[in-house]
């Protein structure tokens, strides 16, 4: 397997050495330079296997040999046995045909879990064979950073840097990076918000410099690999709910893409859905796009579902590319124009991607409407995430009768602030968590600096 940039002019890559870079070169993401089929016969022979037999299945045409399929089994197996729960994602069925997918049951209780506990192992293994060592940065609005934590921290081989805006993420989520007091872990507080941080991981994947020829790795779904496993948990629910004889529709919490593209790429790869709904909270830009085409940026606004708060969607391009019929200048030209003023969609790529994707922006007083919502008609106490796209999969489906899998994508434990103002009296954080409020906690404040942000990495990676 081969992966191409969604600029069209960074040289292809193997998976080996795409899991282990960042950014293409020219600025762009890599994809799989062709789709790997998932065939009606495939599909119906993962009815009641295991997720992680489901997972190596899936995955392994991506992987392309790379590792071989024993030791990919073995790292598949020991990811998903750090799960809570034995379905490792399981379906809870709210009403007659509107199911959530808990992907919340992973050690750090978000979705981010199911990639990045993969990850870490794979990144281990090229790096140990390889013996080399590498540096991560990553950005945060609140779930990735303690999700890559927790995943790498114990490769011998990384240094960790994980950026996330300070003052903006919840005290659980910080405390969840922050209390990791290894050697190798490193929280920077950013005087900014998410997308400053995401923007100053950009531009050190496009100047390496500072890291005098030390290898700077990325676990932001930009890594290929996050979004190849996130497909998995799409075609498991799938599959369990009657796929490929019937179709289902999803609901995902959206922002910086990666998930729902996860979805799209099952799609592509044969998986029958019927309708995918992206859901945003205030910071609304990928709904305009899609509802309006008014595709420009707005100030950043903190809302009650604080992980969702950006508003330069990183994965998009990866959809555009797909949409622009994989013509790399045309997706190239697009982006360069939204970074300095409000664009649009051409006409054609927009109806195709409106086949299959609806949207709909759900507000602060929303959120707490339906979790309030949620809870009366399930007991189910939803996480501010998850509230969006309980919402938005009731608004905007296309019909009653296809399926719908709504996206769980954190606990509500996560997020106190929300439960408490949607009238609850808050939810206990899991055993191996309780002590979180009493850790100790290690981190820097740093201006939104460029230069700053990498002279503190170069300066402490080991
Ligand atoms: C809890 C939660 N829900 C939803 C999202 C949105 O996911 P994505 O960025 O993959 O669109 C995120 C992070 O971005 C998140 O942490
Ligand atoms: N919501 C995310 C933001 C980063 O997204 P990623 O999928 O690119 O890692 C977070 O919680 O950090």
């Amino acid at each position: 397997m081969r992966y191409i940039s969604t600029r069209g002019q960074a040289p292809a890559l193997s998976f080996e050495e795409v899991v282990l870079t960042g950014m293409a070169s020219d600025g762009g993401l890599y994809v799989p330079e062709t789709v790997p089929r998932l065939s009606h016969e495939n599909l119906a022979a993962m009815a009641g296997l295991s997720y992680a037999e489901i997972a190596f299945r899936v995955m392994q045409p991506y992987v392309g040999g790379e590792i071989d399929d024993e030791t990919f089994r073995g790292i598949v197996r020991d990811a998903y046995a750090t799960f809570s729960h034995d379905a490792v994602v399981p379906l809870n069925q709210l009403d007659a045909n509107h199911f959530l997918l808990e992907l919340f049951h992973g050690p750090t209780l978000a979705f981010k879990d199911v990639a990045l506990q993969l990850l870490g192992r794979i990144l281990d293994h090229f790096l140990a064979k390889r013996g080399e060592r590498a540096v991560i940065m990553g950005a945060t609005s609140g779930d990735t950073g303690s999700a890559a934590i927790e995943g790498c921290r114990h490769c011998d081989n990384l240094d960790i840097f994980i950026l996330h805006p300070h003052n903006r993420v919840s005290e659980v989520q910080r405390r969840q990076m922050t209390t990791v007091l290894a050697d190798n872990v490193f929280n920077i507080a950013i005087e900014g918000n998410f997308d400053d941080a995401q923007a100053m991981v950009k531009a050190s994947f496009a100047d390496q410099a500072f890291l005098n020829g030390t290898r700077l790795v990325a676990v932001n779904s930009i890594n290929w690999a996050r979004i190849m496993a996130q497909i998995v948990y799409y075609v498991a629910s799938a599959v369990a709910l009657g796929a490929p004889h019937r179709a289902v529709s999803f609901c995902v919490p959206s922002a910086n893409f990666g998930n729902v593209f996860a979805g799209y790429m099952a799609y592509r790869s044969g998986l029958p859905v019927k309708q995918f709904i992206v859901a945003t909270n205030a910071n609304d830009i990928l709904h305009r796009t899609l509802a309006a085409n008014d595709f420009s940026k707005r100030e950043l606004v903190a809302t009650l579902a604080p992980s969702m708060d950006i508003v330069v969607s990183s994965n998009f391009e990866r959809l555009l590319f797909e949409a622009y019929g994989r013509d790399g200048a045309a997706v190239a030209a697009l982006l360069e124009r939204f970074q300095v003023e409000p664009t649009a969609l051409a006409e054609a790529p927009l109806a195709s991607l409106r086949e299959r994707f609806a949207s709909h922006s759900v507000d602060d007083a929303t959120i707490l409407e339906a979790i309030r919502e949620a809870h009366h008609r399930t007991q189910e106490i939803l996480d501010p995430h998850t509230a969006t796209g309980y919402r938005a999969a009731e608004r905007a489906r296309a019909d009653a009768e296809t399926p719908m899998i709504t996206l769980a994508t954190a606990h509500p434990a996560k997020f106190a602030e929300a439960v408490v103002k949607a009238g609850f009296p808050g939810v206990p954080l899991p055993p191996h968590m309780e002590d979180l409020l009493e850790r100790e906690e290690r981190y820097v404040v740093l201006p939104a600096e460029l230069t700053e942000v990498q002279k503190f990495v170069a300066e402490n990676r080991r």
